[in-house]
């Protein structure tokens, strides 16, 4: 009890009002993390609420679990909610392990729970060996520092009261208490590579140092400090750097990124992918080493292709991370009309187009994206549509035309972007690259009576 008091007031993790979500499993971890809160619910002033989930990994197994969660939350007069999902199945639909379709079903699970009854903080029952164990696996696998911190007190609102409490002590206590959990099935996590860990590395560590779960847990605490503070640095860095198109395209400067660190690098891109997927940890080691290659090696235009639907474009100076579809195929035409509105719904957005006196013009702001022209210059019928191959442009100011394509290398267009350029033409020529530039030979002069004026906007 004094442990886990101790752990609660260091990490600060529970606050008086807190109304927490205890995940229970059924094991004596979660047992014993459920008494416990219990015992201490009005000392901190908190409300508690129970949550299992039957996972449908060991049928009448699982309900007997289940069953027994129900019936010691309403022993202990919690309110429980218990919910049974069929992970097998959801994890062959959706290409994940058991485990990890275990888990998202799981947090995805006491989530929905807190929704339902206002609650702050969802409690998880990892204690000390799990701590250690975890950190030797990584160890044992090849990890960074942030692998090495291991499992956290505290992250968003999830709590883990029993982290600093050894499994040996869970154990005693649930005796003491005349607790009588049921088996710990829980751990699906490469069972077996766990319990050899368990089992004989950390005896054998033991022998060598007698508190070997405390040093580890030291080890990782400190590792986090370093780690919190290059984390810290990463993302100062990747707001300055990134500029975001959507939700779900961004956009980095090779440059700023070329100048970073290699430690701040590699976390970057970790957050490209956690803002684009919403799991930094969707990639591998081994898929940041190939984007760092290729943002730093590759030749323009060339594409990267990452797990999770992401897609890497290297072009000129930037880095674009997205999980769009990039589609070559999006040719579009919309005639338009000189005195209304035109809807381009390929690019979400729409064209207004007004004929105007010369004399009106001198109202209109300046703007880039609304342009005035000859309107006395336009041959045929005007309209608006992307780029078609051998398009050619005289862009204002030049003194010839020059093939579009090479325009849009001046600009630093990027290629898979250049379709989403809408084009204002005439029958013979391109009038407005919208967005850059008009054309030289529709530009407004002294012998311009009507205006064509042209306003682009988002829908
Ligand atoms: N079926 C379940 N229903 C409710 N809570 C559970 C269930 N399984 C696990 N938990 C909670 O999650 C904690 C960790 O469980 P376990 O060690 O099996 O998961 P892990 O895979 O190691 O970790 P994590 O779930 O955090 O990724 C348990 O102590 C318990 O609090």
């Amino acid at each position: 009890m004094d442990k886990i008091k101790k752990t609660i007031d260091r990490y600060q993790l529970i606050e008086a009002g807190d109304r927490i979500v205890v995940a229970v499993s059924g094991g004596p971890d979660s047992v014993c993390l459920l008494h416990l809160l219990d015992t201490i619910k009005d000392f901190y002033n908190i409300k508690l609420y129970g949550a299992h989930l039957n996972h449908n990994f060991r049928g009448i197994e699982a309900q007997k679990d289940a069953q027994y969660v129900h019936n010691l939350c309403e022993e202990m007069g919690i309110m429980s909610f218990v919910k049974s999902v069929d992970v097998p199945v959801i994890a062959k639909e959706k290409g994940y392990t058991l485990e990890e379709a275990g888990r998202i079903m799981r947090y995805s699970f006491f989530d929905e729970v807190a929704e339902k009854t206002g609650a702050n903080k969802i409690a998880v029952a990892h204690n000390l060996n799990d701590q250690a164990e975890t950190l030797l696996m990584r160890l044992l696998r090849g990890t960074g520092i942030q692998g090495l911190t291991a499992i956290h007190h505290k992250r968003g609102r999830i709590i883990r009261p029993l982290l600093d409490t050894s499994r040996e002590d869970i154990e005693g206590y649930c005796g003491f208490h005349n607790l009588k959990p049921r088996m710990d099935h829980t751990n699906f996590e490469t069972i077996y590579h766990r319990n050899k860990i368990r089992l004989q590395l950390i005896p054998l560590l033991q022998e060598y140092n007698n508190n070997i779960l405390e040093t580890l847990a030291k080890t990782a605490e400190i590792l986090k400090l370093d780690s919190d503070y290059i984390d810290y640095q990463a993302h100062q860095l990747y707001n300055q750097l990134t500029v975001y198109d959507s939700k779900t395209r961004l956009k980095i400067p090779i440059d700023g990124l070329e100048k970073a660190h290699p430690a701040l690098q590699s976390r970057i891109f970790r957050l490209a992918v956690e803002a684009l997927v919403g799991r930094r940890e969707a990639i591998e080691y081994k898929h940041i080493q190939i984007l760092i290659d290729f943002a730093f090696k590759e030749v323009t235009g060339k594409q990267l292709q990452l797990p999770m639907g992401i897609t890497a474009i290297r072009s000129y100076d930037l880095l674009l991370l997205t999980t769009d579809a990039i589609e070559e195929n999006t040719a579009f035409t919309y005639s338009l009309n000189h005195n209304a509105t035109t809807e381009i719904d390929e690019l979400d957005s729409r064209l207004i187009c007004r004929v105007i006196n010369r004399n009106a013009l001198m109202e209109i702001p300046k703007q880039a994206h609304t342009k005035a022209i000859d309107y006395d210059k336009v041959k045929g019928s005007l309209k608006v549509r992307n780029r078609r191959e051998g398009d050619r442009f005289w862009p204002l100011g030049l003194k010839g035309t020059k093939k579009l394509k090479d325009f849009f290398i001046d600009y630093k267009v990027p290629r898979e972007m250049r379709q989403q350029i809408p084009l204002v033409c005439d029958d013979d020529e391109i009038i407005w690259v919208v967005g850059y530039r008009i054309s030289e030979k529709y530009k407004i002069t002294n012998e311009t009576k009507r205006v064509l004026l042209m306003e682009y906007t988002p829908k």
